[in-house]
Formats: C-alpha cells, structure tokens, sequence
C-alpha cells in the first residue's frame, strides 16, 4: 500500500510537471500571424485544462502486471530492448509520464489497458497480475488482486466493483471507466468503421457504454474525428443534461449534444421554420412514415419540365441555337443521376454551354473553359435553367405539400390514400412559412427535403441513445448525419413509447442506411434492484413479447413496496413516501402522470419539501425531483416513489405505449421503489 500511494503521489508530481510545462510554453516565436495564435493558444489552454488534477478523480484505478515487457501503444509484448517498454502499468483516466517520458500511468483507452477489461482466468492475455484500486474521498485506500496466471487462485467476485455498482447514487450520470466489464468493453472498443446496435434492457449500460465509446474513438482517431465531428443523440434536454458530464470527465470537451428535434429545427430554421405545433398521434405517425420520403422525392422535382423551345446564344456577331430536343436530353439525363436537385441544378448551365462549345469548335473556334463558363452564365441559358428547373425552398415545398390538396394528391399518388392524405394535411392551409404552425414532425420533413436539395454534411460518428424511439424519417434525418461515419444505436424495443416506436432493429438500421449492422444485446442490468427487475418485467409478455428479462447483478435485493391506498390519502401517502426516502442516503424520484404533475408541485411545497426538475443537479440540500412520466426515460434515482401507475397507462395515447412508459419509469430505481396507487393497478401487472 505504501509503495502504491507512494506511485500515486508521484504521479500528481508528474501531472504537475505536465501543466507547468504546457503554461510555461511562449507560442509568440512559432506563430506567424495573430489567428494562429489565437488557435494554437485556445488548443493551448485546452491542454492546460485538461491536465487538471481533480482531487476526487483517482488518477489511476488499476494495475496491470504483464509476463511480458509491452509498450504503451501495443498490446502485443514487445521486444526487450524497445523504448520505454515495462512490466507494470497504472491505468487511469489519462495519460500521466515522468520526466524522461515513461509512462507513470496510461489511458485507459491505449491498447495495453484493453486486457484491464477483458482478460480472464480461461485468456489471461499475458496479465500475470491485475490489481484494482479502490478510494475513499480521493484517498488511496484498498486493492484487490487477481492471478491470471495462477490456476490454483479461487476466482471471485470484485468486492471493489460491487461497492461501486451499489454506490447511492447523486447528481449527474458519472463515468464508469473503472469497472467496464468484458461485454461493455467489446462495444466501447469496437472498430470506427462500423456502425454497433445495442438492444438492452434498463439499467444495462447503454448509455453509458455509448459515452466512453465516443471517448474511446476520439482517443484513437483524434486528428480523423477532430475534422469531422462527434455527435451524441438524446432523447431530450433533461437527459442531455444529465449525461453532460461524463465525456468531460474524461477529457473529451468537444463532443456535440443534441436531440433529433434539435438537429431538424435547426436546419429547417434556417428556412424561417418555427416549430410551434403538436400533431395528433396518427398524424404524426404518418409524417414520421417512410413513404413521406417518396412523397418528398417527388415533390422537390415536381417543378422540373421538359423545355419546349430551343435556346438561343448570343455570343459577339454569332448566335448559336442549341434545339429543344437536345436540351430536353439534356434534362432528362439529370433527373435520372442520383444527384441533389441542387448539384443537378448547377450542373445543367454547364452541360448547356457545354453543347454550345461543342458547336463553336466544330464551327472551327477554339473556346477554352473560360468561354465555357461564360456561356453558362448567360442570360438565355439562366432563363432556360429557371423556367425548366426551378429553385425549391424546402420549407416552401412542405408547406406546398401540407396545404394544397391536389399538389398533395398528385405526389402522393399510390403512395397514400386519400384519408393518409388528409391526415397528413394541415387542417387550415398556411399562407406563409413564417405563420404557419410546424410540428416537429414537419420539420423532420423541411430537413428531409432540405437533403434532397442539397446534401447533407456527414459527421465522423453519431452516437444515437434511445433509438427505439425514432419513426423512419427521424432515422433517416440522423442517417444523412452520418453517411460517411459511423454510428453507435442504443436502444430497449421494450421501452419504445412512440406510437411510430421501431418493432425490429434491422428496421431501424435500414432507414438509418446502416442496414446489415452487427446487433449486440446486453443483459446484465447494474441499476434496478432484483425484485424491481422482476416486477416490472410482467410487463414484458405485453410490451415486447420475445425480449429477455434483465438480469440484475446487484446484490442488495432492494426496498420495494406497492400500496394501495384511499383516494383522499393519496397525496399525503406519496408526501410520507417521500420523506421516508429522503431520510435515506441519495436522490429520490418522484415519478408521476405529466397530468398530476401542477398537483404534486404544489402539495410539495405546500409541505415544504423543495424539489427540482429532471437533469437538474441534486445537491446536498435538494435531493427531491418531480419528474414527468414522459421525462423519465434514461434517468435514475436511489429511490422512486411511483405514483398512480394507472394514470401513467393512461396518460398515453393507446395502451401497448402506456404500458411501456409504465415499464420504463418503474425501472429507474437503483435502491428501492415504492408505487402508490388509488386505481386499480393495470392487469399485466397483478399477473405473476
Ligand atoms: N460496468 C459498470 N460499472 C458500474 N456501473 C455501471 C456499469 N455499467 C453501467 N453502470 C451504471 O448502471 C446505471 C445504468 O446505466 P445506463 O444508464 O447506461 O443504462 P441504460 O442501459 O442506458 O438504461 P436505460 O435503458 O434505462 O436508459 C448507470 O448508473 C451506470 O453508471
């Protein structure tokens, strides 16, 4: 223990170290101009950042000892006499090395921390020791041991990660690099060119493994990915925020949050699009509808027409006449590329003058690409472009296709019928974009269009969380984010409480364009308390027939209580329910109906009791959330009072849905749940 604190305070020294050397540098010689400054200074000061020693961050949390000698970036032993190649390594968050450069603790991320992760007993991986740390208030204060290399070694459970997995649970989602496990691993680990699809149960990790996947990636592809962009996807603000600080806690300030809705308005914005309306729940699930892309594909070429006179260039004393029929060849040849109407619509000037040049030269005249370029840019041939192939604004095209009927009906002929067409419609035809009343899931079609005009920019990787959620077009929107990356899919089909929710990944993936991925399940749940899982888990043969119960590897069994009690003492049973958990270590969660929400608001602070909203950080004084059943997806809490499951049912539009959204806020309790109700409670649950 001495030698091992006496590493970790040395690693601090060298860490230390670190940060003088990168605030001591002076940029001023090896900086020509002041914008390069600004850059290499902000890059700078980055590093500076990120080279902080947080006193409740351990620096490491584990070591391993090889057979043989490796070096950092390999896995593989590495001969003898290679550069700073060693036995022993200290994992950790980050890099740290000494002065002559050897490594005083590695990234978890470098190749030679995998086997920390996955090796075993049956495949020690050359690890004869693995060794976790464990830490109490920044302190050094325990290890445990494994010999891989020793048969006769007893394997047993880590005490170290059960204490951490059990840990009451307060403020935001935290990283969980030191207790990865095996199967979590080969999902964070995988390959950037491939896109992954997790299917998992609640509490299994997903998110979590989404979040370090990223890191990971970052770490191995920096310079690739700097250039492209990284982008995780949520399911909303609150659960954005309740994950912000995971990827900063591991070093990585740059990746991009957001939600699809997001993502849309802000290119449908760019439009005049204001999202202000809701649409019913068929309506929204035919606009989410595949078939809309169709539609849409028809619609933005709608405009095109075959040119019914020639064009006439006049250039000096000479014309020249390029017939209606050459260019009507012309056009059709365009709308039969796989090209953006945009790209079409720039490139046919050129194919017109083009034919022009042709006749010049065999007219003897010698043009270069500059007489080319001018022809284009000719007012015939701008006239031409513009009565044959029209400009689209996108949010003009949706807005066309949602208040004109027979625009409608011709587009969507044999696609929808004609009560989808008038489901589709807006109610009211809009005169103009900026009064119209957008849904979210116009938007989604603005953004679609807008894609169909012009492309749209691919980012590096997308992590998408929460999938099971997304109707088709939603998909393809974050599809079209990603068609020269890759993605990360995480989802539970069980949890899916859209009315458009996805029935099979291969689906899903299909309409992100990631059709053939690889689908990985995990099923080892590390947040819901075993009683709880199975509770909520009589859900399952209604909300998901097929899908696996999760497991739960905590080995406490849980505090877990359903009372029924009388309509008049209801809100003071939920009030007491409360209490009693606060009086416990951690958050509490008070899950309830969207509709009850004003009520329990105000009979909360009527009893004094402060409360917050989701994502909100707990703080030693606020320990009490108020969450929405619609807000719950992806949270947790130590303790959850449920109340009314048969309001929560209710609150949705049909019953599979209501019973999903039952399924996912009777899931967020680490330590204990206690579920209140006055109604009868929803059938497939008294069922055992
Ligand atoms: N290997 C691990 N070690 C310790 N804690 C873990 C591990 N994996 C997951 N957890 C913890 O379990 C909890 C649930 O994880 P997470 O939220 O990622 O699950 P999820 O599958 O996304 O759940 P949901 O389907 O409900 O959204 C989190 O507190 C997370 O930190």
């Amino acid at each position: 223990m001495e030698r091992e604190r006496a590493h970790l305070a040395g690693s601090r020294a060298a860490l230390r170290a670190m940060r003088a050397d990168a605030e001591s540098l002076d940029i001023s010689d090896v900086t020509a101009n002041w914008v390069n400054a600004e850059v290499l200074r902000a890059q700078l000061d980055q590093r500076i950042e990120s080279l902080a020693d947080l006193a409740h961050t351990p620096l490491f949390f584990g070591r391993l000892d090889y057979e043989h000698p490796h070096t950092e970036a390999d896995s593989a032993p590495a001969s003898p006499y290679a550069h700073h190649a060693g036995h022993s390594f200290y994992i950790g968050r980050r890099h740290v090395h000494d002065a002559e450069g050897d490594p005083m603790v590695v990234d978890w991320r470098a190749p030679v921390s995998e086997p920390f992760y996955r090796a075993s007993k049956k495949d020690p991986q050359d690890v004869a020791l693995r060794r976790r740390f464990g830490y109490t208030g920044g302190e050094l204060t325990a290890y445990e041991d494994e010999h891989l290399g020793d048969p006769a070694e007893a394997s047993q459970a880590s005490a170290l990660l059960q204490r951490e997995i059990e840990k009451p649970r307060v403020g935001p989602m935290r990283d969980i690099v030191a207790t990865i496990q095996p199967e979590q691993d080969a999902i964070v680990r995988s390959g950037i060119e491939g896109t992954v699809c997790v299917q998992g149960a609640p509490g299994t990790g997903k998110t979590a493994v989404g979040l370090h996947r990223v890191a990971y990636l970052l770490y191995t592809h920096r310079e690739r990915l700097a250039r492209t962009g990284t982008l995780v996807i949520g399911p909303n603000r609150s659960f954005l925020h309740y994950i912000e600080q995971v990827l900063p806690a591991l070093g990585e300030l740059q990746v991009r949050q957001a939600t699809v809705d997001g993502l849309v308005e802000e290119v449908a914005g760019r439009y005049g699009v204001q999202v202000r309306g809701r649409d019913g729940a068929e309506t929204a699930r035919l606009k989410g509808d595949a078939r809309m892309a169709q539609v849409l594909r028809r619609a933005v070429r709608a405009g095109v027409t075959l040119p019914a006179e020639g064009c006439v260039v006049v250039r000096g004393s000479r014309r020249w006449r390029i017939p209606s029929y050459e260019l009507q060849e012309l056009v059709e040849e365009l709308l039969q590329r796989d090209m953006r109407y945009g790209a079409a619509r720039e490139a046919l000037p050129q194919r017109i003058a083009h034919a022009v040049l042709v006749r010049m030269e065999q007219a003897g005249e010698a043009p270069d690409d500059r007489v080319q370029d001018a022809v284009a840019r000719n007012a015939a041939v701008k006239a031409v472009v513009k009565t044959v192939w029209p400009a689209v604004d996108p949010a003009k095209l949706v807005l066309r296709l949602l208040s004109d009927p027979e625009f409608l009906a011709e587009q969507a002929d044999g696609l929808l019928d004609a009560d989808e067409q008038q489901a589709v419609r807006w109610a009211k035809p809009a005169r103009g974009v900026k009064s119209a009343t957008w849904s979210a899931a116009d938007a989604v079609l603005v953004d679609e269009a807008a894609d169909l005009v012009a492309r749209t920019p691919s980012l590096g990787h997308v992590v998408l969380d929460e999938a099971q959620d997304l109707s088709p077009m939603q998909y393809r929107a974050v599809g079209r984010r990603c068609t020269t990356g890759s993605a990360t899919v995480l989802g539970d089909l069980a949890q899916g409480t859209t009315p458009w929710a996805t029935a099979s990944w291969q689906e899903a993936l299909s309409h992100l364009g990631k059709q053939g991925s690889d689908v990985e399940e995990l099923t080892q749940g590390f947040r819901v308390p075993r009683d709880v899982i199975a509770y909520a888990s009589r859900l399952l043969p209604a909300i998901a027939p097929g899908l696996a119960e999760a497991t739960s590897i905590r080995e406490s069994p849980g505090d877990f209580a359903v009372r029924a009690v009388a309509a008049e003492e209801r809100t003071d049973a939920v009030l007491a329910a409360c209490r009693a958990s606060l009086g416990r270590e951690g958050s509490t969660g008070l899950i309830v109906a969207d509709a009850r929400v004003p009520a329990l608001a105000a009979a909360l602070e009527e009893a004094d009791l402060p409360h917050l909203a989701p994502g909100e950080e707990t703080s030693a004084g606020v320990r009490l959330t108020l969450v929405p059943a619609t807000l719950a997806k992806g949270l947790e809490y130590d303790y959850v009072v449920l109340d009314e499951p048969a309001a929560i049912v209710s609150g949705e539009p049909d019953a599979r849905t209501g019973l999903r959204r039952l399924y996912v806020c009777l899931t967020r309790a680490v330590s204990g749940l206690a579920v209140l109700h006055t109604e009868p409670l929803p059938e497939a649950l008294t069922r055992t």
